[in-house]
């Protein structure tokens, strides 16, 4: 049990863990708040049923002394008084307490999963490669919210319940050793016998739910990404049944989960009362003392018992919702301890190119293939001029294309800017002076201007320049002939019906607001006509100063590059400007011939 604080205080941070630890003597002073009242209950009615204890009951006297009453009447009233005024400032001190302890289990929802996103988005490109996207999300928010909920909240009314049970017992104790003793060892059999009953069911529950859940989750995503497919191909009801099983299994562990930390507790306070009742039939047999004098004493266990009672339900539910969790709370750390939060250097400069890039023996292999996707491959890229690479299928181009955008690094060799090496140190830099144009192009739910100047402020955005990209990239007329809210038009999911085209033109502007020194385009005029791609590779080439790097699967995007490059199995196989491969290239004759006839 002392495990789930130990993980609790491993997962916090230094201001977290100093909040922690005020919040447990927070809940710890609740407890006392709430004991107090009953602590003092007996006194008071030993005062009422006898005047006489003013005198001989050592608390009374004391009391008495202090408040300077010797009149045994007024000091029952104001003895009567204090505790009720204990009893209100309790209420107070437990609001305020619940405020407290809520507040900072909840917020520490918010502060997780910022931090775990955080250490996520920091991992290599790499890292991300061999994952499924959607469990990022589920362990995000969904996992986070469990263990917040079930775990981090039982675990601090963990402390408040046992606090308060302890000091009950203890002044049972002290009224009559006897009863505490029984009454003890009686709490402690019953609980121990249904917990050790129910905490392997509770283990299997909570692991089966980490499992529904991640499946859930994840079919849900591939549902959503293939709903073209799903329509076209009549899948609905395949789909629903593939999430059938895994939310049928959330929903059955849950609340397999709910019933077993509720309903052991109505045969635990059945369990409870007889024991009492019995005690107090037993004192009344075997004690042969005055009924009357032992009035107090079954008061004392009458308030006690409404206090108890709640206190033991709780800290069964608690250490069963505890335990179900524990798969969701192991899973939560053991991401937050394995992922390293990584610092990226940055000196907020773009690292100039003004000589050549080289790629000088580049090896790579993705973690766990069979053979590398570059094998020792060589080329040097002028500044200020464009380079295409064409290749088959698998050929190494994405991957040479990762590797010079620095979020590949290679097993072996390295790419130089200008002489100088892109590592840890000048990654940031170097990305500072690229602009890139992936094939899929990601739009925000935001405007068009915003979905252009991507990563500015709205506030910050320079409409100009905005015009100014997205007339190199054949956008512009598009934008204020057709949309009627131009560049505050929305985009993205929920916004307007754009082409691949022009989302592909979005993409160009993109990497075009920046004014970046190298423009790497992926594919990235694939889905326009072979006019608009024209005017867009002519536009680029005007702005004159830039190094472009292309892949584009059709030969003639890469007509007018100074400079194409064939790659295969990893290695350039022949470069040349279009015009001296298909001279003397028959690979690429072919290539041409090919996409001739296709036309
Ligand atoms: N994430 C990955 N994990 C393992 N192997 C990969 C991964 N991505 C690519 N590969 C392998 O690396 C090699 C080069 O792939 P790459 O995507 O760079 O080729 P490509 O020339 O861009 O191909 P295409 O034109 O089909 O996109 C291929 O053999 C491919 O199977």
């Amino acid at each position: 049990m002392l495990l789930v604080y130990r993980q609790i205080w491993g997962i916090l941070k230094g201001k977290e863990r100093r909040q922690f630890l005020a919040l447990l003597v927070i809940t710890f002073c609740m407890a006392l708040f709430e004991v107090a009242g009953v602590a003092l209950i007996m006194p008071l009615l030993s005062l009422i049923n006898d005047p006489s204890m003013a005198q001989t009951d050592p608390l009374l006297r004391a009391f008495g002394q202090v408040t300077g009453i010797e009149d045994a009447h007024r000091l029952t009233l104001v003895f009567g008084l204090t505790i009720l005024v204990l009893l209100l400032s309790g209420m107070v001190v437990r609001g305020a307490g619940t405020y407290g302890q809520t507040r900072f289990c909840i917020m520490r929802a918010y502060s997780l999963s910022l931090r775990i996103l955080a250490r996520i988005l920091s991992q290599p490109y790499v890292w991300f490669l061999s994952r499924n996207t959607a469990e990022f999300g589920q362990s995000l928010l969904s996992e986070i919210d469990q263990v917040v909920r079930r775990t981090f909240l039982p675990a601090v009314l963990l402390v408040s319940n046992v606090t308060v049970v302890a000091l009950i017992a203890l002044t049972l104790f002290l009224a009559d050793p006897r009863v505490a003793i029984g009454a003890s060892i009686g709490l402690v059999l019953i609980y121990l016998g249904v917990y050790a009953l129910l905490r392997g069911k509770l283990d299997e529950m909570g692991k089966l739910r980490v499992q529904h859940n991640r499946d859930r989750f994840v079919t849900v995503s591939e549902v959503t990404k293939s709903i073209k497919e799903i329509k076209l191909m009549g899948l609905e009801d395949f789909s629903v049944t593939r999430f059938d099983r895994p939310s049928l299994g959330v929903a059955t562990t849950q609340s397999f989960a709910a019933v077993l930390t509720r309903l052991p507790r109505y045969a635990i306070e059945g369990a409870i009362y007889g024991g009492f009742v019995l005690m107090i039939l037993m004192m009344v047999v075997f004690s042969g003392r005055d009924l009357a004098q032992m009035v107090p004493l079954f008061g004392l266990i009458g308030v006690a018992s409404m206090k108890l009672f709640p206190a033991l339900q709780q800290i069964y539910g608690n250490l069963a919702y505890i335990r179900f969790s524990q798969a969701a709370f192991d899973n939560l750390c053991e991401t937050a301890h394995s992922l390293e939060l990584r610092q990226r250097f940055d000196n907020g400069k773009a690292l100039p190119l003004t000589d050549r890039i080289t790629l000088e023996g580049l090896h790579f292999a993705y973690p766990g293939a069979d053979r590398a996707a570059l094998t020792g491959l060589s080329a040097e890229i002028p500044a200020g001029s464009s380079v295409g690479f064409v290749g088959g299928t698998g050929a190494g181009k994405t991957t040479l294309i990762d590797i010079l955008l620095g979020l590949l690094a290679p097993d072996r060799g390295a790419v130089l800017v200008d002489g100088v090496k892109v590592n840890d140190q000048t990654i940031s830099s170097w990305q500072r002076s690229i602009g890139y144009v992936p094939q899929q192009i990601f739009l925000t739910d935001a405007s068009i201007a915003e979905n252009i100047a991507f990563g500015v402020a709205p506030e910050d955005i320079d409409m100009d320049r905005v015009q100014q990209v997205a007339n190199v990239a054949q956008l512009h007329d598009f934008v204020v002939n057709e949309l009627p809210e131009g560049y505050q038009a929305p985009a993205g999911e929920r916004g307007t019906r754009l082409s691949g085209g022009q989302r592909q033109r979005i993409g160009i502007a993109r990497a075009l607001y920046r004014d970046p020194a190298v423009l790497v385009l992926d594919e990235a005029t694939s889905a326009l006509d072979n006019l608009t791609e024209r005017a867009v590779i002519d536009g680029i080439s005007a702005l004159g100063d830039k190094t472009v790097i292309m892949i584009a699967h059709r030969l003639n995007t890469l007509r007018d590059c100074d400079c194409i490059m064939m790659l295969e199995h990893g290695q350039i196989a022949a470069k040349g400007t279009y015009a001296e491969l298909m001279a003397h290239n028959a690979a690429f004759r072919h290539m041409a011939g090919e996409e001739n006839k296709a036309n």
